[in-house]
């Protein structure tokens, strides 16, 4: 039965593939048809139809898991396609062999009928915070350059990626920036509270982003802000104090009001789809990073982590979030970012399945 494990999250769903490697003859011979060809199919492919993804600069070679030696896979699919999946893995033959899936996220429990009636697949459900930081600790375990910071965030140009030593990581805070974003302080692998949330994550940014400029795609939304200017969409503390605002050591460059500008008809007129998708990243950026800084100095905790694939391909947040930390804590707090962003809660539940799964197999939410 192959390993895998899945999170449903409200936007993209993340698989986990463990392709084992150590196959001795003797187990390649026994190997059913059906799961060599599946085997054969994830690992060689790295688009599936029109939607699915294989992160192939992710892949990790020579993991152990549970005494077996293999490669890790990661594949993304947007969760709306779901039925498209289902039909993709009856047709693979994967129905006629696995009976059961580690699933994690919201969508293992709304789409757990689905499974069941379409494809006859139980899912074993496992709470997607307690999968995301299992998750996060094997893989920084596993992998050593997993866990990086930006040096010089202050100055986009010539910021760049360090490598961050994460081996002794408690206490930290974890803001993981999804559909919506979720924060915890983590004190221990199995200590754990989920402190704060807000609704304002990376859904709001694609969704604002589609309704303010047309486009279609993360990828397209990225590409715009990329070239855009958010100075010409937002007030400053300039625009409001002709400078700084001095006596709150507030700088003249500041977000005063965010879309501040957009009340006024000229300004709407001449502000690009690129300002506005720039203007939309630095809004939703901005305010969970002022969360993640606030949940920090409550918690006094100075480790801040952001995961989830709202930070995929995307530089500006991160050097954003960067900036932001060090800049209001005045250099007391320090945000790090993983390069498996959006896969921990998925890795987590993988590392939830063992062979006897079937046997203990309960509707029951597995802890
Ligand atoms: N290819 C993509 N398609 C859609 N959203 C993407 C994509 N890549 C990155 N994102 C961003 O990632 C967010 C989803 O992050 P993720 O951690 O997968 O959360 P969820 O578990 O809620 O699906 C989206 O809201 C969007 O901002
Ligand atoms: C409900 C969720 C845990 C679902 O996780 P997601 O699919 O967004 O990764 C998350 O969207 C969330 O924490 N939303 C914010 C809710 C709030 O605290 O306001």
């Amino acid at each position: 039965m192959p390993w895998f494990g899945m999170d449903i999250g409200g936007t993209l769903t993340k698989l986990v593939y463990f392709e084992p490697k150590d196959i001795t003859p003797d187990e390649l011979d026994k190997e059913a048809e059906i799961l060599s060809n599946i085997r054969k199919y994830l690992t060689k492919n790295s688009a599936y139809g029109k939607t699915g993804h294989r992160d192939t600069h992710l892949q990790m070679d020579d993991v152990e898991i549970r005494g077996r030696r293999g490669s890790l896979h990661f594949i993304r699919f947007p969760t709306a396609e779901m039925s498209n999946f289902l039909s993709l893995a009856k047709s693979k033959g994967m129905a006629q062999l696995v009976t059961t899936v580690c699933a994690t996220g919201g969508g293992a429990f709304k789409f757990e009928e689905n499974f069941r009636k379409e494809v006859n697949m139980k899912l074993a459900k496992f709470d997607e915070l307690d999968a995301l930081i299992k998750g996060i600790l094997f893989t920084e375990t596993h992998n050593r350059s997993e866990c990086y910071y930006w040096e010089n965030a202050s100055d986009i140009s010539i910021s760049e990626e360090k490598a961050f030593d994460f081996s002794q990581p408690y206490p930290f805070i974890l803001v993981n920036v999804g559909s919506g974003v979720s924060v915890l302080a983590v004190h221990g692998p199995d200590n754990y509270k989920r402190i704060s949330g807000t609704s304002l994550g990376g859904g709001t940014f694609l969704g604002l982003c589609c309704l303010l400029t047309g486009c279609h795609t993360f990828e397209e939304a990225i590409q715009l802000a990329t070239k855009g200017d958010h100075r010409n969409v937002d007030k400053l503390v300039k625009d409001i104090y002709g400078g700084d605002y001095e006596r709150f050591a507030l700088p003249g460059d500041l977000v005063a009001s965010s879309f501040g500008q957009m009340n006024s008809k000229e300004r709407r007129n001449t502000v690009s789809r690129e300002d506005l998708a720039n203007a939309t990243l630095v809004t939703i950026t901005n305010n969970i990073g002022s969360i993640a800084r606030m949940c920090a100095s409550n918690e006094k905790i100075d480790k801040v982590v952001f995961v989830g694939n709202f930070l995929r391909v995307n530089p500006i947040s991160m050097k954003l979030l960067a900036y932001a930390m060090d800049y209001w804590s005045k250099g007391t707090l320090k945000a790090l970012f993983l390069e498996h962003e959006g896969y921990f809660g998925a890795i987590g539940c993988l590392l939830q399945f063992n062979g006897e799964l079937n046997s203990h197999f309960s509707n029951e939410l597995l802890t």
